[in-house]
């Protein structure tokens, strides 16, 4: 990903910066590619979504689709969320109504082995909510947690957020018509109910108002963020890379892995030890490892690190919270147990079901760290872009003579689950790229290097390549000295000349370990006995 602060000038595939703006392919969000030397005025050019590659060779590398598809994803993205356009939507206080196979986007599964089994539904979000409540009510209880309960409270509380979500955002095509009251094998008739751009482009804006107001500045920002796109941006792309690859997959007739398996799988157990051998000459070696383009599978076999980090949040947030907000947040448990504690007849209108449910919400949300509910931010406003973008695509499958030549056959989607997996591994995994002056260009994300744990006496050295006329695309991993098999293969995360104390600071704020390598358990023991 190039950061978005680098205003196009540097090439997304090659990472070369561009010089030759009458060569170089501007891919907007709004068009397919064209070639141009037109230069975009200064505010234009802010708001514009852009894509730039060095030239067509760099573009079909990167992949035209994915490149297109990033665009449009981020178009939407970058647009503005406004009061008055959230007005066209109205939340529907309705009971919850289960999503059926009919009513399931059409996700192409990773994952061509059948289903076993009859499918659990999920528990609604009311108990998701209550059981995330019951497990830690608040900040100071969730730190506790060991890592497998905070694990759960996470999957818990995301779930429910899901649920509050899918429920709204189901209503946008699907209508229940009637309900036949008269035995218990009751149907909901299903009526596919139009509803109007206005009303699509409403809904996202009103439920981040409604679900994630009063917590957090940052979750109800009418705009997304150059930091929060960087991460959209990375999203859409591997799950539309992940998309091209199941297509291919299936269309070569392929088995694959279950993709919740591998999610959960550890890390592999390889290294990426290059050797002069292994390297393919020439350009072309973009976002490949020893030849090869890292796969989705790759990606999830990262280290998931949301746990640590979840946990660094929450402590910061107590670090800085002051004695008024503790008392604050003593009234809200008090308040939050009192909803706990209601009994089940005084809620019987459908409002007040909703209203208590929404309450329940409220308390989960006050105290969770506000990365998180950025985070909720973040995902909303995927799926924002993502309805938008499949309306889109429908119209211009039935319209002729659409701006765009060739409408994509992917409809991108996403749940709570497949954005934890992809975020929660870019944390601590990605590689900042950097040019020959040592500036920072964006960070990239190279699963098949990002096994390499850090050593303060690494005995791997990373290498960049220069590839044609000065191109920086490649890294390389060399030895420094004889390893013996079986010995681990490790790296250094950055500066590795401080002492062990200021080291491991660095470490703990950027990557959420202590650093427990040879080195620095042998300062540590030197500094003690010096004391
Ligand atoms: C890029 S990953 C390294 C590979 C990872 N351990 C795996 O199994 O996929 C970075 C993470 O590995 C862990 N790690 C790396 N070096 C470490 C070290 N010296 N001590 C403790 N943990 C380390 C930390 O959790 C860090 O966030």
């Amino acid at each position: 990903m190039c950061d978005p602060w680098l205003d196009c000038g540097i090439c997304h595939y090659c990472w070369a910066e561009v010089r030759d703006r009458k060569a170089q392919i501007r891919l907007p969000s709004a068009s397919s590619a064209t070639v141009t030397g037109a230069k975009a005025t200064g505010s234009k050019r802010k708001q514009e979504t852009v894509m730039v590659f060095c030239d067509k060779v760099c573009l079909e590398m990167y992949g035209p689709e994915v490149a297109e598809t990033v665009c449009r994803a981020e178009g939407k993205i970058r647009r503005t969320w406004s009061d008055s356009g959230a007005k066209a939507w109205k939340l529907k206080v309705e009971p919850f109504m289960e999503m059926t196979a009919a009513m399931e986007p059409n996700i192409p599964s990773i994952s061509s082995a059948p289903s076993t089994g009859p499918t659990i539904p999920s528990p609604h979000y009311s108990e998701l909510i209550k059981q995330a409540l019951t497990t830690a009510d608040t900040k100071k209880g969730i730190l506790e947690l060991n890592d497998t309960d905070l694990a759960v409270f996470l999957d818990t509380t995301w779930s429910a957020f899901d649920g509050l979500v899918s429920e709204q955002e189901s209503w946008i095509q699907y209508v229940t018509n009637t309900h036949s009251s008269s035995n218990n094998n009751q149907h909901d008739t299903l009526k596919r109910q139009s509803h109007t751009q206005a009303q699509c482009e409403a809904l996202y804006p009103k439920l981040s108002k409604f679900l994630l107001e009063g917590n957090n500045h940052a979750t109800i920002a009418p705009k997304t963020s150059d930091d929060d796109c960087e991460t959209i941006r990375l999203i859409t792309e591997i799950l539309y890379r992940r998309q091209l690859d199941v297509r291919a997959v299936n269309s070569a007739g392929g088995v694959r892995v279950q993709e919740r398996e591998l999610a959960k799988a550890p890390a592999a157990e390889v290294c990426v030890l290059l050797s002069k051998e292994d390297l393919v000459p020439g350009r072309g070696n973009g976002g490949l490892c020893g030849g090869q383009r890292a796969t989705f599978e790759d990606y999830c076999a990262m280290q998931s690190n949301e746990v640590t980090l979840v946990r660094q949040q929450i402590q910061e947030d107590l670090d800085t919270q002051d004695e008024q907000s503790s008392d604050l947040e003593q009234d809200r448990d008090q308040e939050a147990q009192d909803i706990l504690n209601q009994p089940q007849h005084h809620q019987h209108s459908r409002q007040s079901k909703h209203d208590t449910n929404m309450r329940q919400w409220r308390k989960l949300l006050s105290i969770l760290p506000n990365h998180l509910l950025s985070c909720f931010y973040v995902y909303l406003r995927l799926r924002d872009a993502y309805l938008l973008l499949a309306r889109e695509n429908a119209t211009m499958a039935t319209t002729p003579d659409t701006p765009l030549s060739q409408p994509s056959q992917i409809t991108l989607s996403i749940d709570s689950t497949l954005f934890r997996t992809i975020l929660y591994r870019e944390v601590a995994n990605s590689f900042g790229i950097r040019d020959i002056s040592d500036e920072l260009l964006g960070f990239a994300v190279f699963p098949r290097a990002s096994f390499f744990n850090h050593s303060c006496r690494p005995n791997i050295q990373k290498k960049r390549r220069q590839v044609l006329g000065g191109r920086v695309r490649q890294m390389e991993y060399w030895s420094t000295e004889f390893i013996r098999e079986g010995e681990e293969c490790c790296i250094s995360y950055g500066d590795i000349s401080t002492g062990v104390e200021e080291r491991r600071a660095r470490l703990e704020d950027m990557y959420f370990f202590r650093c427990s390598c040879p080195r620095c358990l042998e300062e540590e023991l030197t500094v003690k006995n010096v004391v």
